[in-house]
This record gives C-alpha cells, structure tokens and sequence, in this order.
C-alpha cells in the first residue's frame, strides 16, 4: 500500500546573522544553510498494517509524513501510496488518504463539529447514506454524539481530537497518516482514542503510519515500527525485535519488514526482563547472603538506597534466576517487568548518534 525509495527532503534555510546590523547585511549578502530532514528514507507497508514512526523531535517523521500527503515535495526519491505518486497532489489520491495532525486544527473553531462533517461530505460528494452511515459508525465507536453541536473552541482536547478523527474517516480512506493524534490528552482519553483506532483498524483495514512520544500509543498499537533519527531510518522491523537490548543492525533497506498484516518478524529471542527484589533482613547474614558477584554475572545489577536489587536478565533466565534468589534468602517482595519502551528507544537512539 506504501512503497517509499530513497526519499529525500532537504530544507534550504536563510541564516540572519544577529542583531540589527546582521539583518541589514543578509540584505546584500545572504547565506543560507542546508538541512536534510528525510535522507534516503525506504520502506513499504501492506495494506492494513499498522505501523509505528518513531524518532527524536527533529527526526525527520513530520517531513516524510507531508511528503507521503503530497503536502511538500521530495527533493528526491520517490513515494507511491495505493498506487498514487503523492507528489501529483491528484485528486483521486485526496479520496484514498488522510492526515491527522495532533498539533493542528482542521475543524472550524467557531462552528459546531457538524458543520465541518457537512462541508467534508460536499467536498468529497459523498452519498448520504453511506456518509450517515460512517458519521453514525464513527459517533458510536468515539462515545461523541453528544457533542456534535457544539461549539468547537468549547469542546475538550479530547473530545476535538476525536472529531478530528471523524473529520479525516468521513470519506473512508484506506491510508491514515496519523502525527501524534494523543498529544496533550489525558490518559482515559489517550485510552479511548487507542481504543478506536485499533478497532478500526480491524474493522476496515485501512493501512495506519502512526507518529507519537507516548510510548503506549505505539507498543498498544504497533506489532511493527519504523525509527528514524537525524533523517535517517535506523530501524524497520517487528517491535518485540527492538525490544530486544541490541537490536539487528539494517543490513538493507528490506530487512526485517513484517509479514502483512499483523505479522511479526519472530519471536523476542534474547528480550530482557528486569527482575526487582526487596531481602527481607531479619539479620546482617541476610543482607550478605545476596553476593554483590550478582553484577559480574549478569552485567547489569543495582542496589537502590531502599535496599532493593535491581538485575536485568535474558527472558529464557527469569525462571532460574528467580529461583536462585528466592533459595538463596528470605525475600519482602519481588516483581518482574518488561525493560520501559522509553529506555530501549533512548538507548538504540543513543547508539546511533
Ligand atoms: N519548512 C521547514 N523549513 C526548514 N526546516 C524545516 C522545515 N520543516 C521542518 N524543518 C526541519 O526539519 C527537521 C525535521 O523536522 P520534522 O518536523 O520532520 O521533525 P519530527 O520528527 O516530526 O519532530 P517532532 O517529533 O518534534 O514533531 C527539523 O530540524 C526541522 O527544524
């Protein structure tokens, strides 16, 4: 559904010098600098897959995103989604997508929602059956019919947001550019806007790319990601994968793309766990009871100042270890958790500077 080669984008900047007498000098003397924000970014997605654009702020995701929506051109490359080159702005290619911008408006702020939908059915001439249809499906799955009257500029960042969704699936398109559509909302209306988008993608299997810095929204979502950093993509593949503490390196623009849809690329081999641990010290021989050689081996063991131990493990030795610390002294408490999405984007994004 989308096929990205090589894509390009590199913005030419004017650099005023400071103060007054830089800006009179840019007059006769301008310079400017060069940035690439996308470089050689390649992928392709299946229909219905649902896809993860992570990376830092600056990355380059809302660039490529404007790019694949025909906002802004590539400088090279190329792109195709359903069959469409974006960069032709054709009409018949503005009936098959959408794009939903978290930080931007496209409703009317001082109209009801409503109004918007009806302009959005003019626009695309939707019949009125099927346009009553998805508005009634729409209204349903996002808890909202209440609100349809009401003032935008009244309603709340959750409750615009989800309008703004409805706005973007009027005409069903089959490709939803989706750039940080949970931004500033709480967490029950992160919830609900996760909820809807996953049961919309089952439902109608529109082909998702999906941008955002709650890590929640993406390991909810996403069985497979693609990272990109200073433009470039880093990493394309299954999300378990990435979990893992030292990712494939890409070999080539093709590797580890995920079976279509909802496939994955294997199983988590070598995830780690981390494994958290409170001695319950009745006396000083508990205390030493747990070996401080527990950093030579595993590598990575911490002690906090509330006294617990913290050990990152492979995910095939949770069992054993877990073992061995419960035979080894009497234990208050013990968890085991996943290594934090965060941490494994932070470290992967810290290992490709
Ligand atoms: N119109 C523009 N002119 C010049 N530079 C731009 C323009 N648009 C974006 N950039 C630069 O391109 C780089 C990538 O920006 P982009 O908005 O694509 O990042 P992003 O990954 O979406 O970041 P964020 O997570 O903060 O939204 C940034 O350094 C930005 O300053």
């Amino acid at each position: 559904m989308i096929e990205v080669q090589n894509l390009t984008r590199v913005f030419r900047t004017y650099k005023k010098q400071p103060g007054f007498w830089g800006g009179v000098k840019g007059l006769f003397k301008r310079e400017f600098e060069e940035l690439a924000a996308a470089k050689d970014i390649s992928f392709s997605i299946g229909e219905g897959e649902f896809v993860g654009f992570l990376g830092p702020n600056g990355a380059g995701k809302t660039t490529t995103l404007k790019m694949l929506s025909g906002l802004i051109y590539p400088t090279s490359g190329t792109s195709r989604v359903g069959g469409f080159d974006p960069a032709k702005r054709e009409s018949a290619y503005r009936r098959i997508f959408a794009l939903v911008l978290g930080q931007k408006n496209q409703l009317w702020w001082d109209l009801p929602a409503i109004e918007s939908f009806n302009l959005l059915r003019a626009i695309y001439a939707l019949p009125t059956v099927q346009y009553q249809e998805t508005l009634d499906e729409l209204l349903d799955l996002l808890d909202v019919r209440a609100k349809l009257n009401v003032m935008v500029r009244e309603l709340s960042l959750g409750e615009r947001m989800k309008m703004e969704l409805i706005a973007a699936l009027l005409h069903r398109p089959r490709v939803l550019f989706l750039d940080e559509p949970t931004i500033g909302l709480d967490v029950i209306s992160q919830k609900a806007v996760r909820n809807f988008l996953r049961e919309y993608n089952r439902r109608n299997k529109v082909t998702i790319l999906l941008t955002s810095h709650y890590m929640a929204d993406i390991s909810e979502l996403c069985e497979r990601v693609i990272v990109i950093h200073h433009g470039r993509k880093i990493y394309d593949g299954a999300l378990d994968r990435l979990e893992q503490r030292n990712p494939p390196p890409l070999a080539s623009d093709d590797v580890a793309h995920a079976p279509m849809p909802g496939g994955s690329t294997g199983p988590a081999v070598g995830r780690k766990k981390i494994i958290t641990f409170l001695p319950e010290l009745q006396d000083s021989r508990d205390q030493a009871a747990f070996p401080e050689d527990w950093r030579s081996r595993y590598g990575e063991t911490t002690r906090t100042e509330d006294g617990k131990f913290t050990l990152r493990v492979p995910s095939d030795a949770v069992v054993a270890v877990s073992q061995e610390i419960l035979t080894t002294g009497p234990v208050a408490d013990i968890t085991i958790e996943d290594v934090p999405l965060e941490e494994i984007i932070a470290e992967l994004f810290a290992t490709s500077e």
